[in-house]
């Protein structure tokens, strides 16, 4: 069976995504999905996303990660959903969509990002003076000293599979605080591996960073580029009004054959 697809980017965190309005693609195995994700037999991506019909919504976003998994939200994903639908003549000034976590608003920015309204986060856990947080996906989120440097996939790896995480896995971030902004590298669950940019995975590590601190939006940069975290928090530091806002963009179209 051949199948079109859409490829779309979100500061490199890269998705194959299928119109899946009319359920043609609802019964995709893990097998398939992991073929169209491997980049060197099938198309190449972090994960794969369907855009389902919805009522009352504008959209439902089902997500996959590459080693074929449903898994939980993506912040990448979601924004090039967004950027996807309108492409697909899905036009409106605000987006409701509804994704595992539950629903979520989005909006184009002036500059042509997108702003995805993420999950409230009112608790964090700590883990040897490092932060767990859930946005959406499960974060781990280590503050540490020149990053650029730092060996992401062996520590990333580690602690992902340490006997703590091995079952549910988790997203390990690996944090710098520079001048003005943080910059942020990801070992990803489900890629198991390094990826250019992880959206739950920024949102983490900013409200991680802003903890006891009285900044209500955070600059940040990863290997695929520059996004933005705003949020207002409370005297108990809980976060709300949480928006993620980057560039997601079309890289490219075409049809190819299951397996
Ligand atoms: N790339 C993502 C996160 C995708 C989910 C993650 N791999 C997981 O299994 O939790 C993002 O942009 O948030």
């Amino acid at each position: 069976m051949n199948i079109q697809f859409f490829k779309y980017q979100g500061t490199g965190n890269d998705f194959v995504i299928l119109d899946n309005r009319n359920k043609q693609y609802s019964g995709l195995t893990t097998e398939q999905i992991k073929f169209l994700c491997d980049r060197r037999f099938g198309i190449g991506a972090d994960g794969l996303m369907l855009l389902n019909t919805l009522e009352g919504y504008d959209f439902e976003m089902k997500y996959y990660n590459a080693d074929g998994s449903e898994s939980t939200m993506c912040g990448n994903g979601g924004r090039c959903l967004v950027k996807f639908a309108n492409d697909m003549g899905i036009k409106k000034s605000d987006y409701l969509f509804l994704a595992i976590d539950g629903s979520h608003e989005a909006s184009f920015g002036d500059n042509g990002w997108i702003r995805l309204k993420m999950k409230d986060v009112n608790e964090m856990d700590e883990d040897n003076g490092n932060c767990i947080v859930d946005t959406g996906s499960p974060h781990y989120v280590k503050i540490v000293n020149d990053v650029k440097k730092y060996n992401v996939f062996e520590e990333g790896k580690r602690i992902r599979n340490s006997k703590k995480f091995r079952q549910e896995g988790i997203n390990v971030n690996f944090v710098e605080i520079e001048h003005a902004h943080i910059y942020v590298r990801t070992y990803e669950r489900g890629v198991e591996n390094e990826t250019y940019s992880c959206g739950t995975g920024v949102t983490a590590s900013a409200l991680a960073c802003a903890h006891n601190t009285g900044f209500n939006r955070v600059q940040v940069k990863t290997l695929g580029g520059e996004l933005a975290v705003e949020f207002q928090k409370d005297e108990k530091d809980h976060f709300s009004d949480v928006w993620l806002c980057g560039p997601a963009m079309f890289v490219y179209k075409g049809e190819i054959e299951l397996p």
